[in-house]
């Protein structure tokens, strides 16, 4: 029995809280630079539509207390983290770039948390996401990526002209084996902490050498036997928009990720190669107006409508949280 249950018919409204404080977004940050402008930007998305569960920002120990300051102050719960090293010996020239992303992984300690969504600070959402919460368990969700652009060049994806987005267009020569397992874009994805699957994570990092994705082709040979794919809608990798835009409605979009080359909003030019298109400029400008929002910041969202749940959960810390949940679900008085 839940432990609400037995309060009769009450337990249908008493029971959300207690599962909305087992779910939360997560987002990660690291160093003192202006990433932590997406992560606002991110945060006043989820508020914006409406999402009930709190965004948890994973930070690394170089992240200044200002910024950290500016991130409580728009209703995040900040998480500091270690940072995870590559395997030694192995990555003299981007040692910065593989701490950041193998970091990522310590968010799979989080297990006061039964499932959470994980977003890149590059990304954006513009309609409600949290009906990902009840994919079924023992699964990873993610969307698949694209191997069309220069980032890829190393590839034999990208050498014979093959992407997962039109397996058909360009054929996986028979010679060369059987085509690559479905590959996703680690910028966006559904899993469940673990501390076993946490361990296990690190002890298999320690044993495999870097790679030029980092995390992502880390965490897609790791999850290879349990992937599911999500439609893009999820996680509109933007190089979607020119190299397979049959693959892409815009009207359904619902997450954007600001991936490609000068795409990220708080630094936009326009003057890199497909960065002058119109739909890419009002992706650009519709992030910029949920950051620009005033009335999306914590305070004064909290201030119009305080018992909307998501503001309200993401304004306690943890042993907070969970006292005012046993409140909620407590029978009333009355
Ligand atoms: O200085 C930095 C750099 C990165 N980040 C964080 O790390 C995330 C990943 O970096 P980018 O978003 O700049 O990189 P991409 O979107 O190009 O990265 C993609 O590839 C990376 C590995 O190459 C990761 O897998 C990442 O999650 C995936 O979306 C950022 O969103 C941000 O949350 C910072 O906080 N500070
Ligand atoms: O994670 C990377 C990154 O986001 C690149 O910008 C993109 O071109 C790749 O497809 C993706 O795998
Ligand atoms: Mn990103």
């Amino acid at each position: 029995m839940s432990p609400s249950a037995e309060y009769g018919n009450e337990s249908s409204l008493v029971d959300v809280p207690k599962a909305a404080a087992k779910r939360a977004y997560v987002t990660f940050l690291a160093g003192n630079g202006d990433y932590v402008k997406g992560v606002v930007g991110l945060a006043k998305g989820l508020r914006k539509a409406e999402s009930l569960y709190p965004l948890v920002v994973a930070i690394l120990p170089d992240v200044p207390e200002e910024h950290r300051e500016i991130l409580r102050s728009q209703g995040c719960i900040v998480r500091e983290i270690e940072p995870v090293y590559p395997p030694e010996n192995q990555t003299q020239f981007a040692m910065a770039y593989y701490v950041i992303n193998y970091s990522k992984l310590r968010i799979w300690e989080f297990v006061e948390y039964e499932k959470m969504v994980y977003l890149d600070g590059d990304i954006q959402v513009f309609e409600n996401i949290d009906h990902l919460f009840e994919l079924a368990d023992g699964y990873f969700y993610a969307v698949m990526d694209c191997f069309c652009e220069k980032t890829w060049s190393t590839s034999p994806q990208y050498k014979i002209g093959y992407c997962q987005q039109c397996p058909d267009k360009v054929k996986w020569p028979v010679e060369m084996g059987s085509p690559p397992p479905l590959y996703f874009n680690a910028g966006m994805f559904v899993y469940q902490p673990s501390l076993l699957t946490y361990h296990d994570l690190l002890d298999t990092l320690k044993l495999t050498p870097p790679t030029p994705f980092a995390e992502q082709d880390f965490l897609n040979m790791y999850f290879r036997e349990i992937y599911k794919p999500i439609p893009p809608i999820y996680n509109l990798v933007l190089a979607l928009m020119w190299r397979h835009p049959e693959n892409v409605d815009l009207d359904k979009v619902k997450v954007v990720h600001y991936c490609a080359a000068g795409s990220k909003p708080w630094r936009f030019t326009g003057k890199e190669e497909n960065m002058d298109r119109e739909d890419i400029k009002l992706l650009v400008k519709k992030w910029w107006d949920i950051y620009d929002d005033e009335s999306l910041d914590f305070k004064n969202a909290m201030a119009h409508e305080p018992a909307k749940l998501g503001s309200f959960i993401s304004s306690f810390t943890d042993d907070q949280e969970a006292v005012v949940h046993q409140r909620i679900s407590a029978p009333s008085a009355a």
